[in-house]
């Protein structure tokens, strides 16, 4: 009898088996996609069956895959995807993620896991933590420094980094971007550990950046895959093939304790002596009611991501989708500078407006603020055009979901989708500061809560936002009121254009500007030298504009051709 059965499936044509195969999988597939009392999951690609829609997401724009299906799929904001195993639902409307994270809070606010996080340890930074007591912990710690009242006391602090910024460009255009991370890293530490650092040399930062290095290098979203798909590899041994990155493990859980260890202790030391100015921990000493191992790994998760973002470039916070404080806002920094080279019209505006206000040459405070309103819309029209988190930070889901008569599973990764939210307005992809003024030039009331997506959904959405605004607007203003920024021209005078191109984080989170190092690319004027002293050394790099008089420095090398032109 078995034999016979087993000669009748083996005498079946391949064709018709594959055919059985194909449609038992379809139907699991459609069974697995209509749960929960025959609610519907909400609309969106079919996909192929195990697979679901990974051949169909663009993985290094997968923003433009979403906002096209979001169009696709009509009015209905919430479209359900499904990649191998995992469910996603991404969101394209702005009304109903705050409705999902604010008002349904207590199912929306947890975060995917990888089995990496504990591997490499770092699963207790803040940003990774699952919605649980510990992360409430480290929330309650960070609101008492990052609330908008504490952040304002650090006015100083801003400023006098953003002039030291000012000299930096002044001095060393070709590293502008360094100069950018340093200042975002170093506002950041200072607020953190109370720690002043005047190079990327400190052996703290050191330490960060190497930890950068082998996280970003040794851990990949393809290694977490692979463990997340083979739980059980995790416990062979580093030489089995493929599994070399766990060499690292080790290592890079010892620099992480070290790195939220060391500091930590010597500002609580200095805060015994007296001497620890006001920061952080400072606060987390005097008010905080947790158990210190919290407080130190919620101070880590703020300086982690900040520190190994200056020099080697975004490493930890790529891989590990940390929202970075210096990363992200170095990256707003940058996208400043090309809005301002590209849109010329726009940088007179800006420059116009500081002049009128602080008079030419003179640098900004904080006071001067609310009368730059066109310098706020351009910084609020910058996230809009190019949004350094295009598809926000992933939440997940704690419990199933009913919404609108959808199915949304436990588990399910939720994506809000920043870039469609941000391309609902007229012609998108122009820079345009009016958008966020009134007709008689003052910010309109809603602008700054529509700026808001850019900082996430919901209680997980991030603390340093007000802190990060403070330190944009220092950067922007006091760089502005000094410096004018053109594209650079070739050697017959001809200004050499931009290929405007971003690239990702390997986590496909953020987005960075991308600028060929080996081009000639962009210079940077100080437009408050206006009269070019003969007896100055002439600097390498240094020239003169003959129509404005201004002294102009190459943020690239200068072509030398070009060069001995203008002198
Ligand atoms: C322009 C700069 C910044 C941008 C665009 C930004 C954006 C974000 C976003 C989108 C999230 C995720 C929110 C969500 O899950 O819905 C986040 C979380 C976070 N941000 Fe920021 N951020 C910036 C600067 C900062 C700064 C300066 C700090 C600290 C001083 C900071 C600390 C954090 C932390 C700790 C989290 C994790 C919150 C959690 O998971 O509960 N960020 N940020």
């Amino acid at each position: 009898m078995e034999h016979s059965s087993l000669q009748t499936l083996t005498s079946v044509p391949p064709s018709l088996s594959i055919a059985v195969l194909c449609g038992v999988a379809l139907s699991l597939w459609l069974a697995i996609r209509s749960k929960a009392g025959g609610l519907p999951y909400p609309p969106g690609p079919k996909g192929l069956p195990f697979i679901g829609n990974v051949l169909e997401v663009d993985l290094k724009e997968p923003h433009i895959t979403y906002t096209r299906w979001a169009a696709q799929y009509g009015t209905w904001e919430v479209i359900y995807s499904r990649l191998l195993n995992q469910d996603f639902v991404i969101i394209s409307s702005e009304k109903v993620a705050r409705h999902l994270a604010d008002q349904r809070s207590t199912i929306y606010s947890d975060r995917p896991q990888s089995p990496l996080y504990k591997l490499f340890g770092v699963d207790r930074m803040t940003f990774l933590l699952t919605y649980c007591s510990e992360w409430k912990a480290h929330r309650k710690l960070l609101h008492l420094s990052l609330k908008p009242e504490a952040v304002d006391q650090y006015q100083d602090m801003y400023l006098s980094s953003a002039r030291r910024l000012l000299g930096n460009l002044k001095q060393n255009g070709t590293n502008f971007r360094e100069h950018f991370h340093l200042y975002t890293g170093a506002i950041s530490l200072e607020l953190t550990y109370g720690r002043r650092i005047e190079g990327k040399n400190d052996p703290i930062i050191s330490l960060a950046t190497s930890l950068g290095v082998i996280l970003s290098e040794e851990t990949t979203p393809e290694k977490s895959g692979l463990l997340m798909a083979f739980p059980l590899l995790r416990y062979l041994p580093a030489w089995f093939p493929g599994l070399g990155f766990m060499h690292y493990a080790g290592p890079s859980r010892k620099m992480v304790h070290t790195l939220a260890e060391l500091p930590y202790n010597t500002a609580k030391q200095q805060m015994e002596s007296g001497v620890l100015p006001q920061c952080l921990v400072h606060d987390f000493l005097t008010h905080g009611e947790v158990e210190e191992a919290s407080a130190k790994d919620a101070a880590a998760g703020v300086y982690l991501g900040l520190s190994s973002s200056i020099e080697k470039g975004y490493a930890l916070t790529q891989w590990l989708r940390q929202p970075a404080a210096a990363e992200s806002a170095a990256a707003i920094l940058e996208t400043l500078v090309l809005a301002m080279i590209l849109y010329p019209d726009v940088q007179q505006k800006v420059h116009a407006e500081l002049d009128a206000v602080l008079g030419k040459g003179n640098l900004p405070t904080f006071a001067d603020r609310p009368r730059l309103p066109y310098l706020q819309a351009v910084l609020f029209e910058l996230l809009r055009w190019q949004p350094v988190f295009p598809l926000g930070v992933p939440h997940a889901t704690t419990t199933n979901d009913i919404y609108e008569g959808y199915y949304i599973p436990k588990g399910c990764i939720v994506i809000f989708n920043v870039w469609a939210m941000t391309r609902n307005c007229p012609d998108p992809e122009h820079f345009d500061p009016t958008r966020h003024l009134t007709s008689d030039g003052q910010v309109i009331p809603q602008a700054r809560q529509h700026y808001g997506i850019h900082f996430g959904f919901g209680r997980r959405v991030c603390p340093g936002r007000t802190f990060a605004e403070y330190a944009l607007w220092a950067a922007a203003a006091t760089m502005l009121s000094s410096l004018k920024f053109e594209k650079a021209k070739d050697a017959r005078g001809n200004y050499i254009d931009i290929k405007l191109e971003f690239t990702h984080g390997q986590a496909r989170l953020v987005r960075f500007l991308w600028w060929p190092d080996s081009d000639l690319q962009l210079i940077v004027i100080d437009r408050t030298v206006t009269h070019y002293l003969s007896s100055a050394p002439l600097r390498t790099g240094w020239m003169i504009d003959h129509q404005t008089s201004h002294c102009i420095r190459g943020l690239f090398l200068i072509n030398q051709s070009a060069d001995a032109g203008h002198e």
